[in-house]
């Protein structure tokens, strides 16, 4: 147990060793399951829980915890619920506090009983004593039940995935704030980024709040919380940064040819670019840079009459994630023939992005090939400079 302010403690779990979540995502540093309590002069409650790999240590911090009258769940996924049935097991007096929707997920996915619910409503409060929670509505900071939870006295808000980043470390707050930002955008870009819209209307709902410290569910607690929503507003906004997000595979160097000569000629012309070998990246280092581009560029041989199966990885991946890039393009070599600008085209109808002229050669790059490739770079700069894209 660490306590954050009087009677407020974090009781949740660092898993230092996770490298995948969700069967998808790179952890490169780990994460956190972050349970709170809060012990109020008449009633505690438990915000969330951890993962069912870390029950164990959720179950140390509760131990002397002789009372536990409400575990609020926030969100219904199981790093955060796996491990609420358990504690109510110990705590059979105990309600589970949460909304309708969450409450049905909580249901399906953990069968847990429906008498032992209490359902809240948008803005609802509930009394600890001397500690006062606030239930907010705030759906799809990852899932469409998730909510946040304000407590007045302490000026906490407990975000639930809203603000978090999966970083394992010993500080219980932000204590290196870049190296937080990166990860916090990197979940942002993995997590948040499809529904930017909904995120900006529950910053929106949220600043109203006097916040002095925002507890997520994942990663260290913000005691400064300022700049990470500051962050957020321009991660969700519609306007794109000067930047070409270039993913692209290549199997015996033709296209990879292409990819070095249009990435030092985007450069050229003050166009930031940033390439990702689909063979050997982190996915989450593409998702960062789609939170941001203006512009994305594909690079990929023909295989089998389409593009290589890890461009269309990277193009399925992309029109999931629905970034706010406003152009897109394909650069990439065949031996004989095939459908590769058809197929990835056809791929990406989330994508509300103009196309610009595709480049292809056959083999290896020649001289009009790279004069096409200047052209794209010409025209990539001029509509970045015409937009007014962030530099
Ligand atoms: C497994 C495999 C399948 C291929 N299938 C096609 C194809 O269907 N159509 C085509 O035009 N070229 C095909 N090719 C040829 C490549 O597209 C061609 O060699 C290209 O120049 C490779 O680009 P790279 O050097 O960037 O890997 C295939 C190559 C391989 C290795």
């Amino acid at each position: 147990m660490r306590k954050i302010v009087e009677s407020v403690y974090w009781v949740g779990a660092v898993d230092w060793d996770r490298r995948l979540f969700d069967s998808l995502v790179p952890l490169p540093d780990g994460t956190t399951y972050n349970a709170y309590l809060v012990d109020g002069s008449e009633k505690t409650a438990l915000i969330d829980a951890v993962d069912p790999d870390m029950v164990d240590t959720l179950l140390g911090h509760l131990d002397g915890v002789e009372k536990l009258d409400y575990v609020i769940s926030q969100h219904a996924e199981q790093d955060h619920s796996g491990t609420i049935a358990l504690v109510l097991d110990l705590y059979p007096e105990a309600k589970v506090v949460t909304n309708a929707k969450a409450k049905s997920m909580l249901m399906d996915l953990l069968l847990i009983p429906e008498d032992k619910f209490i359902v809240v409503g948008d803005g609802e409060t509930l009394s600890l004593g001397d500690k006062t929670l606030t239930f907010i509505l705030t759906p799809w900071v990852h899932w469409p039940e998730t909510m946040s939870t304000y407590l007045a006295e302490d000026k906490i808000l407990f975000s639930g995935d809203f603000f978090g980043s999966h970083i394992a470390t010993s500080d219980l707050f932000v204590r290196d704030q870049g190296r937080v930002h990166e990860a916090a955008k990197r979940y942002f870009g993995e997590i948040m980024m499809p529904f930017r819209t909904i995120i900006a209307k529950n910053l929106e709902k949220i600043s109203p709040y006097d916040i002095r410290m925002i507890a997520p569910s994942h990663g260290q607690i913000y005691d400064s919380p300022g700049w990470i929503v500051d962050a957020y507003k321009d991660w969700v906004s519609g306007v794109a940064h000067n930047l070409v997000a270039f993913p692209f595979v290549s199997m015996h160097g033709s296209t990879r040819l292409m990819v070095d000569h249009l990435a030092a000629a985007l450069s050229e012309r003050d166009v930031r670019v940033e390439l990702f070998n689909l063979a050997v990246t982190d996915i989450g280092k593409l998702a960062m840079s789609l939170v941001d581009a203006g512009t994305i560029v594909l690079g990929t041989p023909t295989v089998l009459a389409g593009p290589h199966p890890m461009a269309a990885y990277a193009a399925f991946l992309a029109n999931a994630l629905r970034p706010k890039a406003k152009y897109l393009s394909i650069v990439g070599s065949y031996g004989w023939g095939g459908k590769t600008v058809e197929t990835l085209a056809g791929m990406i109808p989330n994508l509300k992005v103009e196309v610009l002229d595709p480049v292809l050669c056959k083999g290896l790059p020649t001289d009009d090939t790279y004069v096409a490739l200047d052209r794209l770079a010409d025209a990539i700069a001029a509509k970045h400079k015409e937009i007014g894209f962030q530099m």
